[in-house]
């Protein structure tokens, strides 16, 4: 069958047209979280409707949550009563919760693919815009807001319009020291953060097929900061090998006739894009953000740019550089930081920690005085493993908090904020002001070893500029 795999997703689970280009379509997994479905329950209660397929849906505590060690304590009464509410609203209509007294818990975005719940050719939606990050598995995964998650509660399905899709190769092999996560704010520096706005962007090429599966999420998390409501990647060996054995994937003969199933749905070399566009790698370095948006950044080395040049967004830029504190020409490189966050669902798995512990193996140093640095997991399970690996006390004897699992310092909605002006290295997605709970704080957006490498030298630093920093350490993530 011709086409994009969005293509053949999508009219697989359309259920009926509702009007032009507005169409009803099947969702086979429903996520929850305990910030955007308070709402949808109580609609859902008041017309007297109940929720069509609990089996479907899953659930997760992750924005409110502590991850200092006691999930019962919370910050203010609206954390609380809202995982309160997810405890008794997902009990009251018998939908799997991810319990945060439990083992599974974790960020929705890490849990779900770590359970296998997230497989390819399915439709997810999630009351959160960063559900993007299912595609990596082949999978049509996009973020719906509080009514549409009623909706989706109540019928197992919404309205919404097909998307176009742009095709973007990705070509290179990646320098020592860049990370899929710089591949990512590469893509979105190229093609703007509104670049995406009504696509549903296709992540291919030689660099995609060789990343791994964490990777390939860390890139279509952010596909949703360059305004595509979705990214994803064709499933292919890579995707099979991740999900085989995991909770939910089909098993024996199921699991055979699922891999058949998913290689069919994969992109056709003959399909028609609504744009194709080819992104080079092979000589980005190591990016970082010195903006208010996730498209305002730039090589660690080089310096910051002239607003003058930004055309109709050079009032925008300068308002952010002022904001940041950043000056045309200089470089971001040096800028002195008071936090470094390692975490959220773009950067809290498994290889995140396990690139980040690497590095400071190839190095002695310890945390810079003055620096608060926490390490955040996706997910009890990353944190077990990271533990396994004596991840635990390398941090800890390196001057990093490792915390337990939670959206932690990423958004500011927990207990963990930044205070007043603070300056934040972070291996989040969004550099928004006020995105970490302080109006003023400043966040600067990079990979998970440049955050690390800023924790050491307390300045936002290149991390191959670390006398002791090896290629391993430096490897992809
Ligand atoms: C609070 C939630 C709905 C929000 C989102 O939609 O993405 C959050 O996860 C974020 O990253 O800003
Ligand atoms: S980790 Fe950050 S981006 Fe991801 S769901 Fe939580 S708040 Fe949103």
């Amino acid at each position: 069958m011709a086409g994009t795999l969005y293509d053949k997703v999508f009219d697989a689970h359309v259920v009926r047209e509702v009007s032009e280009n507005q169409h009803q379509i099947a969702v086979d997994v429903h996520l929850i979280n305990e910030v955007s479905s308070p709402q949808a329950f109580e609609d859902l209660h008041e017309r007297g409707l109940t929720v069509a397929h609990p089996e479907r849906t899953f659930a997760c505590a992750d924005h409110s949550i502590s991850t200092g060690g006691d999930v019962r304590r919370f910050d203010d009464a609206l954390c609380e009563a809202q995982v309160q509410l997810l405890a008794r609203n997902t009990r009251a209509s018998s939908i799997p919760y991810f319990d945060p007294m439990k083992a599974m818990h974790g960020i929705v975005h890490v849990v779900a693919p770590e359970r296998g719940l997230t497989q390819p050719g399915m439709v997810i939606a999630c009351g959160d815009s960063h559900t993007s990050t299912h595609g990596a598995f082949g999978t049509v995964a996009f973020g719906i807001g509080t009514s549409q998650v009623r909706d989706v509660l109540a019928s197992q399905s919404l309205v919404m319009e097909k998307l176009k899709v742009r095709r973007i190769a990705i070509e290179g092999e990646l320098a020592f020291g860049v990370f899929a996560k710089d591949v990512a704010l590469h893509v979105i520096h190229r093609l703007g953060a509104k670049g995406g706005l009504g696509y549903a962007y296709e992540f291919c090429g030689s660099t995609v097929e060789r990343f791994s599966m964490e990777e390939r999420m860390t890139l279509c998390n952010m596909a949703v900061e360059g305004g595509a409501r979705c990214g994803y990647v064709n499933p292919d060996r890579t995707t099979f090998d991740y999900l085989k054995g995991r909770a939910f994937a089909p098993e024996g003969a199921a699991w055979e006739a699922a891999v058949r199933r998913w290689q069919d749905i994969a992109s056709e070399p003959d399909a028609t894009w609504d744009d194709e566009v080819v992104v080079n790698v092979g000589d980005v370095g190591p990016m970082v953000t010195w903006g208010t948006s996730p498209d305002q950044s730039v090589p660690v080395d080089l310096p910051v740019p002239d607003p003058a040049g930004a055309g109709d967004e050079e009032t925008g830029w300068r308002a952010a550089m002022e904001f940041m504190g950043m000056v045309p020409g200089e470089p971001v490189s040096g800028t002195r930081i008071d936090t470094a966050f390692i975490g959220s669902c773009t950067n809290g798995r498994l290889s995140d920690l396990e690139a980040v512990a690497a590095f400071l193996r190839a190095t002695d140093r310890r945390v810079a005085s003055g620096v608060r640095a926490m390490i955040v997991p996706g997910s009890r399970a990353v944190l077990k493993a990271a533990a396994s690996r004596g991840f635990d006390t390398l941090f800890e004897e390196r001057g990093f908090e490792l915390r337990d699992a939670g959206c932690s310092l990423c958004c500011g909605m927990n207990a963990d904020k930044l205070v007043g002006p603070q300056v934040c290295a972070s291996s989040s997605n969004r550099n928004f002001r006020g995105r970490q709970g302080s109006p003023d704080g400043r966040t600067f957006l990079m990979s998970p070893v440049m955050v690390a490498a800023a924790a050491l030298a307390g300045e936002i630093t290149d991390v191959r500029a670390f006398p002791d920093a090896t290629p391993d350490g430096g490897g992809r993530s």
